[in-house]
């Protein structure tokens, strides 16, 4: 897992091996332990050069190790590290791919670090619930500062050879080929003294006003945090850094890691990192999968439909190099989308630093502008008859083999492509907005999709930098069908005596980015009322007596029903949920008519309001739809329960650090979930989406496996249907 060599006379060549990022799993420390005793003990090496394998220097310690205290054998990264800094011997980190983690903090350890202008170096163990704590949150700030160090180790984000080098983070950036630029250098530091180098031993540089950068970071750290505690825990870490000397540095990072690691954030974080993987590895009911399907090349993509998703859809196709058609009817839209399309680019391309992708763009107001592209995104006003419609003449204008792709929400992904001459080339890709932002996309194939076009999205999916989830088709999806239950409980405990403020209160404490109610004032209220009228569910003035409240034989809230026919649609009117300056404002405040609007609801409907507390709302909104998603897992909608945990993550604002919905019922404790959902439709007959699902039962007759077992359970759950 390490090989060593001698080359050009003097200088021992360690290369870690160890695909398919040279982690540093047990046997690779045991190799650099034992490679880099060699070459220190060889009189005829002068010098050393530590590099990875295949272009990648090295992704960190093996993530796959922290499972469990007993996986952690062989030899500890620290005194493997400080053996290295304390050669006497010159010791050169040779870094091509990217050294990550461990990786780094094996890098920092060494006298110098020689990049390839290419390669990318960070500190992500704060994305894992940890620390940098095999010495990097001591020696980083010693190299490059304070400031610098908390900006990398507090957010994990990966920097580039060139911003490394700015910061003194590595000393030279190579062009070509990185080991013969180490080797050169390592030749010519040979013999020197290395006092200088060995990081352990610098002071911090001064901080004017240390005490303020602190209290201003961490008050920064803890609002974006959501609760995660990992990067609380980094800048205590930095602090030790900067106020002790490094033997006392080293112990705080120790006790501080200490309390991570076997944290039930970290479990989670690192449940997420896999997971995120895992959806890459689709596969569809049919037995089709990622690994024997094989998609096309798409040289030429067309958007229909250029209102907010579509202008975003095609920024994000332009940024990945595609030719885009892009394909507005009316008039005015088509102009106004023209200019925000180039606008966005602009911005997109100062923030990434990027080329502008403008050039790739052509605009028409024909729907035969598409006759020749490969793949088509109808990205229309989400209605079904238009839709349809548009389906219809995009079969009939595009030639054989196009790939037709809808940005549907919730509307039947089937029913579209039997429009069609071929619907086995039709697809949904749900995007969220802003499309050419919002990382998550999910791919829905239908029973007759092919899995040649779900390779091809996938594909298309990951240029455009998204994390794409391939799920089955039904309403709502996964996302959308697993937020209806979560929403109805929220509307039914302000029907029973809560406010917006405490629910989204509890929801926000929990970790979600924002609570159900601030959601759906940004989203607006019209939207759902919309589509409630197309479903007859509407009645005006929110209906009267006890059926006010009950539709088709389950329980239902007219609360947002009556919210629109007041105007009230959320930020767009300055009136929602919560009251804004003015409309277009994202400044929630309590609004005082809710209180009273509430009171004379519940006065209608003889309704007392209790006293809710924030147990019983996480309960209800969080159980309700994590309940769902058993159910989307029993009906074989996604794969596996990573498959709605990164749904949620990387789409619905779900807090990373509890790892996703179905994570989250794992570690609360399938039993315990089980338990308070029979509560609770046991007290509320009228809700069938409490009562508990058969496979979650199931889950718990099993004896609660890990979330990684489940799909066993499934399997033969599905076997016996
Ligand atoms: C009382 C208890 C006290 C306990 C105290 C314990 C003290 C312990 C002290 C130890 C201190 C250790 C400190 C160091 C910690 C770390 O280093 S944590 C790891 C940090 N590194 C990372 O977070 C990097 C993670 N990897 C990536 O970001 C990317 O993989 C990449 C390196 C940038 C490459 O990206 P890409 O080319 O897109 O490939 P991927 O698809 O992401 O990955 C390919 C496969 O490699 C697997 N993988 C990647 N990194 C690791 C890793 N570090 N460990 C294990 N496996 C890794 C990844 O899962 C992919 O595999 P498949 O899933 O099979 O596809």
């Amino acid at each position: 897992m390490t090989q060593y060599s001698r080359v050009s006379g003097s200088v021992g060549l360690i290369t870690l091996k160890n695909p398919p990022v040279n982690q540093l799993s047990a046997v690779v420390r045991h190799g650099i332990v034992d490679t880099v005793q060699k070459a220190l003990s060889d009189p005829k090496v002068k010098s050393v050069v530590i590099c990875g394998q295949n272009g990648m220097f090295c992704g960190g310690a093996d993530i796959k190790e922290f499972q469990t205290l007993a996986n952690m054998r062989g030899p500890p990264l620290i005194p493997m590290i400080h053996s290295i800094e304390a050669a006497d011997k010159p010791v050169v980190a040779a870094i091509e791919g990217g050294a990550f983690g461990g990786g780094l903090e094996l890098a920092l350890g060494c006298h110098y670090r020689i990049a390839h202008s290419k390669a990318k170096v960070g500190l992500p163990e704060v994305t894992l619930g940890l620390l940098p704590a095999a010495g990097g949150s001591q020696r980083l700030p010693r190299l490059i500062g304070v400031p610098a160090a908390l900006s990398l180790i507090t957010t994990g984000r990966h920097i580039t050879a060139a911003e490394a080098l700015q910061l003194g983070l590595v000393d030279q950036v190579a062009d070509h080929n990185t080991v013969d630029a180490a080797v050169k250098f390592a030749l010519s530091v040979a013999g020197q003294s290395l006092d200088a180098r060995r990081i352990s031993n610098f002071q911090c540089p001064p901080v004017p006003n240390m005490d303020a950068l602190f209290e201003d970071v961490m008050q920064k750290v803890r609002t974006t945090a959501r609760g995660a505690i990992a990067p609380i825990a980094c800048v205590q870490a930095v602090r030790a850094a900067a106020t002790l000397p490094y033997t006392q540095g080293m112990q705080r990072e120790k006790e501080l890691m200490a309390t991570l690691f076997t944290s039930g954030q970290a479990r989670a974080l690192q449940y997420c990192f896999f997971a995120q993987r895992v959806v890459g590895r689709w596969s569809m009911p049919s037995g089709a999968r990622w690994d024997t399907s094989k998609g096309r090349p798409i040289h030429k993509a067309a958007v229909i439909g250029l209102g907010t998703m579509g202008r975003g859809i095609t920024v994000a196709l332009a940024q990945t190099g595609l030719s885009v058609v892009a394909v507005e009817t009316q008039e005015k839209q088509f102009m106004e989308a023209k200019k925000a399309v180039s606008n966005m680019l602009e911005r997109g391309a100062k923030r990434s630093g990027k080329p502008l992708a403008h050039g790739k763009i052509t605009y028409s107001q024909s729907l035969q502008a598409v006759a020749d592209v490969d793949l088509v995104i109808e990205a229309v006003f989400e209605d079904m008859g238009l839709k349809k419609k548009v389906f219809q003449q995009l079969s009939a204008v595009c030639k054989p083999g196009t790939f037709l792709c809808t940005n549907t929400s919730t509307l039947d992904v089937d029913e579209l492509a039997s429009q069609t001459h071929q619907p086995e080339l039709v697809v949904g890709m749900h995007f969220f907005a802003p499309a050419h932002i919002m990382k998550l996309l999910e791919v829905v194939y239908g029973p007759r999709s092919s899995p040649e076009l779900v390779a091809v999205v996938m594909e298309l999916g990951k240029k455009m930098g998204k994390v794409s989830v391939a799920v089955g088709n039904c309403r709502g999806f996964v996302g959308n069908r697993m937020l209806k239950p979560y929403r109805d409980q929220a509307y039914f405990l302000l029907e029973e005596g809560a406010t917006p403020q405490l629910i989204d209160q509890a929801l926000e404490e929990f970790g979600f980015a924002m609570g159900a109610f601030k959601v759906s004032d940004l989203s607006g209220l019209d939207v759902g009322w919309k589509v409630r009228k197309e479903e007859g569910l509407v009645q005006p003035g929110g209906g009267s007596g006890k059926s006010a409240r009950i539709r088709n034989g389950v329980r239902y809230s007219p609360l947002g029903d009556l919210m629109c026919e007041q105007g009230r649609f959320g930020q767009k009117t300055g009136r929602g949920w919560y009251q804004y300056d003015k409309p277009g404002s994202r400044d929630a405040r309590p609004d005082p008519w809710m209180h009273s609007f509430l009171e004379e609801y519940r006065a209608r409907h003889g309704l007392v309001a209790r006293r809710i507390s924030n147990q019983e709302v996480l309960e209800r909104c969080l159980y309700a739809m994590i309940n769902e998603g058993f159910r989307v897992l029993e009906d074989g909608i996604a794969a596996g329960p990573e498959d709605i945990d990164i749904i949620y993550v990387f789409g619905y604002g779900w807090p990373r650090h509890r790892g996703g919905p179905m994570f989250y019922a794992n570690m609360v404790g399938l039993e315990i979930v089980l338990e308070r959902l029979e509560h609770y439709a046991q007290a509320n007959p009228d809700m069938p989406t409490l009562q508990p699902c058969s496979l979650l039962r199931k889950l718990v007759a099993s004896g609660s496996p890990p979330v990684n077992k489940w799909k066993e359970v499934i399997k033969n759950v599905r076997s016996q249907l």
